[in-house]
């Protein structure tokens, strides 16, 4: 599912966000990355729908009467619910209307299994951070919101995670990803959009990584 952004401007607080023209396309992972409190959630809670009072269009590329019900979220604080791994990721296919199949492959992919029956609220950080990449993977939407997928999780876990997210790549389906981390930008992006002060600073191919100067500088303070 594409976006077309244009002209896009919101105002809350001291902060606005001002967007003149994005598309996002189908077949791409886009990552969003950009300081604290430069506008990256704001950002996908305006894609996703949940932020509705903007200025300017945003468009898609589906006949749907509410697109807003084909795109699937995992926000920074995902919501779990008290009851099994295993029913926690079926109630999500059961409300999205998507094949049953999905739950396997999303088990499988995740690496879910051993878990299925145990309380979704009593694992680990990690693995309740699977439950919920799972929980909005298998709905098998169009478009995919993450917001920062890894944020506090082990390598091991991040690598399954990130798996995941690349295993979920299709033609008509575009994934945004908001990420500090650069190095997993670099891993699983074909696009990466720096946003600082509520604006897009550099959008940069993944062919083209090496000859960015904002790449670069993250590289440098990350690996300090
Ligand atoms: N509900 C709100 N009311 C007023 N201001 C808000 C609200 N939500 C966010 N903001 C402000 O908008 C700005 C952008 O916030 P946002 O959460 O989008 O940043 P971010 O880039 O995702 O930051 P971080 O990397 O810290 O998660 C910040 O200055 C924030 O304080």
């Amino acid at each position: 599912m594409e976006v077309y952004i244009n002209n896009l401007r919101y105002k809350t607080g001291g902060f606005d966000l001002e967007i003149e023209g994005l598309n996002l396309k189908d077949g791409n992972i886009y990552g969003i990355l950009g300081p604290n409190g430069s506008g990256k959630s704001t950002f996908l809670k305006i894609l996703s729908g949940k932020i509705k009072d903007i200025d300017g269009s945003i468009k898609f590329n589906i006949e749907e009467e509410n697109p807003y019900t084909k795109i699937s979220v995992l926000s920074q604080k995902p919501y779990i619910f008290n009851c099994s791994v295993e029913d926690n990721i079926k109630m999500s296919v059961k409300w999205a209307k998507a094949d049953l199949d999905n739950f396997n492959n999303i088990v499988e992919i995740l690496e879910l299994k051993d878990l299925l029956k145990r309380n979704a609220t009593n694992l680990s950080g990690g693995e309740m951070q699977r439950v919920a990449v799972a929980r909005v993977l298998s709905q098998d939407k169009g478009l995919i919101l993450l917001d920062e997928p890894t944020a506090s999780i082990d390598p091991i876990n991040t690598r399954i995670i990130e798996k995941a997210i690349l295993n979920s790549k299709k033609n008509d389906r575009c994934i945004v990803v908001v990420t500090h981390n650069i190095y997993q930008a670099l891993r699983i992006c074909d696009k990466i959009i720096f946003i600082n002060k509520g604006r897009i600073v550099e959008e940069i191919d993944k062919e083209s990584t090496k000859e960015s100067n904002i790449i670069n500088e993250y590289l440098l303070y990350t690996s300090s």
